[in-house]
């Protein structure tokens, strides 16, 4: 089994030097530690002060803070900075802005700005429509949060949440050659969010909500799809629910159960865990138990949060009552979107034969997978160091790909529909096996299949407002 601690790190140390310290004295002390020295820079040099830039290849976190204590206990020498390459990687940012023609001469910038802009501004002013030929609109869409649930890490505000809006960006393009704006709002207010993403939506084709905290996040998106004529979507519920579907559709074949039989337990009942739910719900799952930080969520009982409320009418046909172990036990699935370390070999050991565990929490899953693997038939997370990433990386990019192609108002029922099956359909019946029943994020036939089964599925509902879509 893979895993992240067997991978080498390049770190770069930046070290101040002063004239009790030499270079020497820096490569002892790494040596001494067992580091590799790869790269030496000088950044800044004075008769008394030289700062360096040590590039220093180590084995894992451990090991890079031996270096570094070696370093620090050292007469003369400071220890500035450390950077590992993923931070290295956010330096700045990861996305940028790029012109598609460039503005030479006064000619470019009459066309391309004033006076020459003027026309086409009056051509959308007569017809608003007309935004989808000639701005950004019909390939631009907003990845928005509030930095409430930000993957695993929880209400860590929208400063912190941008290394997350941004990797989403640059996924839609890589993907699927969508363009993404990070927009991470200072509100956690429901009708300001709303209020602020309607104003901003004439210059997006899409509005793609993300982590965004339930149930906050179910207010949110129902009142802008109520209010948008553009796709708004929450990724972390439906992206999710969209690829779990897929990967519990391959699943079960491996294993020979139906989605009429199956138990399944939901650990997590917010945005992730709702959507996952109702989407099983919809696919002949009956027999649901969805279980929070409070235990199992009671059939009958009455909870303030209208989602739970919902979720305790339509789940739970035995009323069981309890926590996750009493929910466990003889259940065919376990699909974590909670917390890491939920979940436990005991938990385990309850379910029925051929267990199907997707543990999905980010970054660290419910139960670390070495744990788990002896114990279940089918093993998947979120991470894309473990076979089985189940992640909503597979489907958001294809879906607003679709959805924009078809110019739909909408991303209803039947395109995510068309999206899980789109996904399943990527493993061939003879490639399907234990370790492989999702497609890769890099398989380029999943935005492919993806897109067009959803532009087929807003046409065929009547919310694609470019039928020629199908003719592509
Ligand atoms: N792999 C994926 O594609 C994917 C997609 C979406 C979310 N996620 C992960 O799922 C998790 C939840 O995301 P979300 O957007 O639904 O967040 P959320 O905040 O809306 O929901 C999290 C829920 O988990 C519950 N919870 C917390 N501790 C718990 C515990 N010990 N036992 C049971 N429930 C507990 C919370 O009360 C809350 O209801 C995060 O870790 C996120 O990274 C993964
Ligand atoms: O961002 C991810 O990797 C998946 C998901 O959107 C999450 O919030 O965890
Ligand atoms: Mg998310």
């Amino acid at each position: 089994m893979l895993g992240s601690n067997a991978t080498a790190l390049s770190i770069i140390i930046r070290l101040q030097l002063t004239e009790d310290a030499s270079y020497s004295d820096v490569a002892t002390a790494i040596g001494e530690a067992d580091g590799d020295i790869i790269a030496v820079d000088v950044i800044h040099a004075s008769k008394d002060n030289v700062v360096r830039d040590i590039t220093v290849n180590v084995r894992n976190h451990e090991h890079q803070v031996r270096v570094e204590n070696s370093l620090r206990k050292r007469n003369g020498i400071k220890v500035i900075n450390v950077s590992d390459r993923t931070f290295l990687v956010h330096l700045g940012g990861k996305i940028e802005v790029q012109a598609k023609t460039p503005v030479k001469n006064r000619d470019d910038l009459s066309r391309v700005y004033t006076p020459g802009v003027a026309r086409v501004c009056e051509a959308i002013h007569e017809d608003p429509n007309k935004a989808y030929q000639l701005t950004t609109k019909r390939n631009t869409i907003a990845v928005v949060t509030d930095g409430t649930a930000v993957l695993g890490l929880g209400d860590i505000g929208p400063e912190a949440a941008m290394p997350v809006m941004e990797g989403k960006a640059m996924l839609f393009k890589q993907f699927a050659d969508v363009d993404a704006f990070p927009i991470c709002l200072n509100t956690t207010d429901v009708d300001e969010i709303v209020r602020t993403v309607r104003a901003i939506a004439p210059g997006f084709g899409g509005i793609n909500l993300e982590d965004i905290a339930a149930p906050r996040c179910f207010e949110i998106e129902e009142a802008l799809r109520r209010e948008l004529d553009i796709p708004v979507f929450h990724d972390d519920q439906h992206g999710t629910a969209v690829v779990v579907l897929a990967g519990i559709m391959n699943a079960i074949k491996i294993v020979g159960k139906s989605m009429e039989d199956l138990n399944v337990v939901v650990c997590g009942i917010g945005a992730a865990g709702v959507a996952c739910s109702k989407m099983l719900l919809a696919a002949g799952v009956k027999n649901i138990i969805g279980v929070d930080r409070d235990g199992i969520i009671e059939r009958g009982r009455a909870y303030e949060n209208p989602m739970w409320a919902w979720y305790a009418e339509n789940t739970n046909p035995e009323r069981r009552q309890g926590d996750l172990t009493a929910a466990i036990r003889g259940a065919d699935v376990f699909i974590g979107v909670s917390r890491p370390n939920v979940l436990t070999v005991e938990h385990l050991k309850l379910m029925a034969s051929d267990p199907i565990v997707f543990a999905m929490a980010n970054p660290n899953p419910e139960i670390e997978p070495v744990k788990a693997e002896p114990y279940v038939r089918i093993l998947a997370t979120g991470r894309s160091d473990y076979p089985n990433q189940i992640n909503n990386i597979l489907s958001f990019p294809g879906i607003f790909r679709g959805a924009l192609d078809a110019r739909a108002s909408d991303i209803n029922e039947e395109m995510k529909l068309a999206a899980a099956c789109a996904i399943a359909s990527c493993v061939r019946e003879e490639e399907l096996n234990e370790q492989y029943i999702i497609p890769s994020v890099f398989n380029p036939e999943v935005v492919k299949r993806v897109s067009k089964g959803v532009a087929e599925a807003a046409v065929r509902t009547g919310v694609s407002r470019r039928e020629a879509v199908l003719f592509k």
